[in-house]
């Protein structure tokens, strides 16, 4: 339940980022011992993927302060299985592949299906396991695959897939020989992952270009690393004090990370600094039109869209935003039109009249992005919206009431029970 509540001002801690720590989880499969993993966020995702592990035979334990422990067990320990109760639950669990096929020869994984916003095939991760020497079968909706020792290749990525990049990189590690990843993903979250296994005893060079080269070693030693912040994260906040005004410090928060996002935003009308600690976002609520697309990093990431077009569904003037990466992302823009926007689709653009105000309504949060996007508006919107599937939301933000109310923002959660009408409420 979100009420317009004025300017935000102070400070919130960006946490460790949902679309690295997801993959480092899975990366640490690839040595036996004990990992420490820092700054890890307690979102819903990192509790799935800690079960995809556990059911694999290793120990996951929390230990307070976002520092979690992870003992991986001796190959012959390891089950090399990810069943689809889990992998329906998050699609990012297909980055287990590549460390399972690495460390003992197969998986089995669930297919994972569509997601909240469309199609999402997992062709080019396949297509670069069985370059480096797998073999896939498909059998009662389960992928299969096999191989007699992973060997180093040339990929080359039809498009540069921010998790295929990740799976495939961490399937090249223990791999015979050298291989290229061609047309690689560029994200500073690829970056991470890539910085983690190097400390762990991988020999790779080039992440964060579109080239990877890895030279496979025999064997590597457990982690013990910090997780960036979440770019995202700090995006959303962005967008919250954008459109409701204020002037909040998103500690942690790295412009070298969002740097287009940070240009666009400031042409919307909002002052930006930049510090070692991290960025000071300032405004008056006052916003302007502009034209946005989304690309893979380092253009504006496909994970900022519904936040830009919350944003902009307040700004003076006409605005036009692309979406190149998922064609199914504009499910929000019909709970936007509820609250209020003037807003409507057209393919794959999004045609934003901006309106002052918006105003409360019942509305469903489709997916993790479009549910705190629709946070964003109800700051901004005359009466009271009541929101629901907030589990989306808890997929990737840690008690996002709680921080957006430490703001000075009205925001409450309420259970099921205390809301009306609602069928799906998270
Ligand atoms: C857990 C995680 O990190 N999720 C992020 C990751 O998702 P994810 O890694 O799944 O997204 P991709 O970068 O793979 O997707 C980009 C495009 O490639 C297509 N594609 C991808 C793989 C494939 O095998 N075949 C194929 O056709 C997709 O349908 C999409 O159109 O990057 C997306 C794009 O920045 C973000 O929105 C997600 O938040
Ligand atoms: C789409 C997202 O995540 P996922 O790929 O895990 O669904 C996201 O983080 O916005």
């Amino acid at each position: 339940m979100v009420r317009p509540s004025g300017p935000l001002f102070g400070s919130v801690n960006i946490k460790g980022a949902k679309n690295s720590v997801l993959k480092l989880m899975a990366a640490t499969l690839l040595a036996e011992g004990t990992h420490h993993l820092h700054n890890v966020p307690d979102i819903t995702d990192v509790k799935i993927v800690a079960e995809l592990l556990r059911r694999c035979g290793v120990s996951v334990s929390f230990a307070g302060e976002g520092h979690v422990i992870i003992e991986v067990p001796p190959t012959e320990k390891i089950v090399p299985r990810a069943s689809l109760e889990l992998v329906s639950k998050i699609r990012a669990s297909v980055v287990v592949m590549g460390p399972l096929l690495a460390r003992c020869n197969w998986v089995e994984l669930a297919q994972p299906g569509g997601d909240d916003f469309g199609s999402r095939p997992i062709d080019y991760h396949i297509e670069g396991f069985s370059a480096l020497g797998a073999t896939f079968s498909e059998r009662d909706g389960y992928l299969f695959g096999r191989t007699e020792g992973l060997t180093g290749s040339r990929v080359v990525l039809e498009f540069p897939s921010h998790t295929a990049t990740d799976n495939i990189l961490m399937a090249a590690v223990l791999a015979e020989g050298r291989t290229v990843i061609e047309n690689a993903a560029r994200e500073p979250e690829v970056i991470d992952l890539a910085s983690m296994l190097i400390s762990m005893g991988a020999d790779i060079r080039g992440a964060g270009t579109s080239r990877i080269e890895v030279q496979g070693v025999p064997k590597l030693s457990p982690a013990d690393h910090w997780v960036i912040p979440d770019r995202v994260e700090a995006a959303s906040f962005l967008a919250a004090v954008a459109v409701a005004g204020g002037e909040v410090f998103l500690r942690g928060a790295r412009e070298d990370h969002m740097e287009m996002l940070l240009r666009k935003v400031a042409s919307v009308g909002v002052h930006i600094e930049t510090t070692p600690q991290g960025i000071l976002a300032k405004s008056e609520g006052k916003l302007k039109a502009v034209d946005v697309s989304t690309l893979p990093y380092p253009g504006v990431a496909t994970d900022y869209q519904p936040l830009i077009v919350t944003m902009l569904s307040v700004a003076d003037g006409t605005s036009v935003v692309s979406e190149n990466l998922f064609s199914g992302r504009f499910r929000y823009v019909e709970e936007l039109r509820k609250m209020g926007a003037d807003i409507f689709t057209d393919g794959h653009h999004v045609v934003i009249r901006g309106t002052p105000r918006l105003k409360g309504a019942r509305v469903q949060a489709s997916d993790i992005r479009a549910g705190v996007a629709l946070v964003v508006a109800a700051l901004v919107a005359d009466g009271e919206t009541e929101i629901s599937g907030v589990r989306h939301i808890d997929r990737g933000y840690e008690r996002i009431e709680e921080r957006l109310r430490a703001l000075g923002a009205d925001i409450e959660r309420r259970s099921a029970q205390d809301l009306t009408g609602c069928a799906d409420v998270g």
